[in-house]
C-alpha cells in the first residue's frame, strides 16, 4: 500500500489512540474524522487543524482514498456501503457487523463493483494466518475464548449471567456461535467474529466468555483442530486506557495495517 490518504471513522479509545499513533508516523496522512452529525464542532475542539470532523462520507475530502473504521458496528452498516461507493477503499475493526449476511453481501458486491478493497484488519486478535492455512486444507473445528476481567463485562448481557460486582470466581458469561456473540456482545467480542471469518465461519466457530476476577488482561484464545494438526494462540492483552472493553493492541493493529503489515483479512480485492 502506497502512503494513503485517510479517513477515520469514531473518536473514541482506538480512534483517538491510533491518531496519537499517526501524529509522528509517515505511514499515512490523516484528513478527516468521521463523528455523529451535529458533533463535528466538538470534535474539532480535541484535534489539530490538519484533520477535519465530518458527519457523514459526502463531506469527506477528495483526496481521502481509504477509510478506517474504529467506532463500533453500526458504523460499518451506517457508512459502510457509502464509503465504497464513493470510490474509497474500506477497512474496518467492527467484524461483528459482518454476521449480517446481507450487509456483508451488499459490502463484497459494492467493493466489487467500484473495484476497491474491502479489508478487516486483526484488531485484538491474532493467528489469522494460520486459521487461513488450515481452513485451506479442509474442515476445521474452531474455538475462540475470550477472558476479561469483570469490569469490561458492565453494560453487557454478562450482568445477566453474574453478579459481576462480586465475583469470586471464574463465571461463563457466554457460549454459543460466533454470530450470536457478535450480535450480543457487539463491544466486547468482534475479534471472534474475524477468528470465524478466517477459519471456520460465523455459525461453526465456538466462542466462550470468561469473566475472570483474577484477570488484569484481556485474554484471547483460539484454538483450532483439522487435518493439518492442531494448534493454539494464546494472547494476554493489557487493556486501552480509554475503554476496558477494548484491547490497547487494537489500535496498534490499524498502525501496522496502514504501516503495509498482514494483519487484514481480504473480504475483497
Ligand atoms: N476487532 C477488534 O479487535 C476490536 C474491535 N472493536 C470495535 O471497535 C469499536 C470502537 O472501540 P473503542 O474505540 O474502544 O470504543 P469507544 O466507545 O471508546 O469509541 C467509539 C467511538 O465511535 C463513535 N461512534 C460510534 N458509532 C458511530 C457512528 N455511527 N458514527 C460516528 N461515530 C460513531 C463514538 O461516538 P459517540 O461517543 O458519539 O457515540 C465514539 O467516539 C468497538 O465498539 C468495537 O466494535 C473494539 C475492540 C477490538
Ligand atoms: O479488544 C478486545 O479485547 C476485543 C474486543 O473488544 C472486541 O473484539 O470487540
Amino acid at each position: 500500500m502506497n502512503r494513503p490518504t485517510i479517513a477515520v471513522i469514531g473518536l473514541g479509545g482506538i480512534a483517538r489512540g491510533l491518531l496519537d499513533a499517526l501524529a509522528g508516523e509517515a505511514c499515512a496522512d490523516v484528513r478527516n474524522v468521521v463523528v455523529r452529525a451535529g458533533k463535528e464542532g466538538e470534535a474539532a475542539a480535541s484535534l489539530p487543524s490538519s484533520i477535519e470532523p465530518v458527519g457523514d462520507i459526502a463531506s469527506l475530502a477528495r483526496d481521502v482514498d481509504l477509510v478506517i473504521e474504529a467506532a463500533g458496528q453500526g458504523a460499518v452498516a451506517q457508512y459502510g456501503a457509502d464509503v465504497l461507493r464513493s470510490g474509497r477503499h474500506f477497512a474496518l475493526v467492527s467484524a461483528g457487523a459482518l454476521a449480517d449476511d446481507g450487509l456483508l453481501r451488499t459490502l463484497k458486491e459494492e467493493a466489487v463493483r467500484a473495484g476497491r478493497r474491502l479489508h478487516l484488519i486483526s484488531g485484538a486478535i491474532g493467528g489469522l494466518d494460520a486459521l487461513a492455512t488450515a481452513r485451506a486444507a479442509g474442515a476445521v473445528e474452531v474455538r475462540y475464548t475470550g477472558i476479561k476481567p469483570p469490569r469490561a463485562w458492565l453494560g453487557t448481557p454478562a450482568e445477566q449471567a453474574c453478579d459481576l460486582h462480586a465475583l469470586a470466581a471464574p463465571a461463563v458469561v457466554f457460549e454459543g456461535s460466533a454470530r450470536e456473540v457478535a450480535r450480543r456482545y457487539p463491544q466486547n467480542a468482534n475479534v471472534a467474529a474475524t477468528v470465524a471469518l478466517a477459519g471456520a465461519g460465523l455459525d461453526a466457530t465456538r466462542v466462550t466468555l470468561i469473566a475472570d476476577p483474577a484477570a488484569t488482561r484481556n485474554g484471547h484464545r483460539v484454538e483450532a483442530r483439522g487435518v493439518l494438526g492442531e494448534f493454539r494462540f494464546d494472547t494476554q492483552a493489557e487493556p486501552s486506557a480509554a475503554n476496558p472493553k477494548t484491547s490497547a493492541s487494537t489500535a496498534c493493529s490499524i498502525l501496522a495495517y496502514l504501516r503495509g503489515g498482514p494483519n487484514a483479512l481480504a473480504l475483497q480485492g
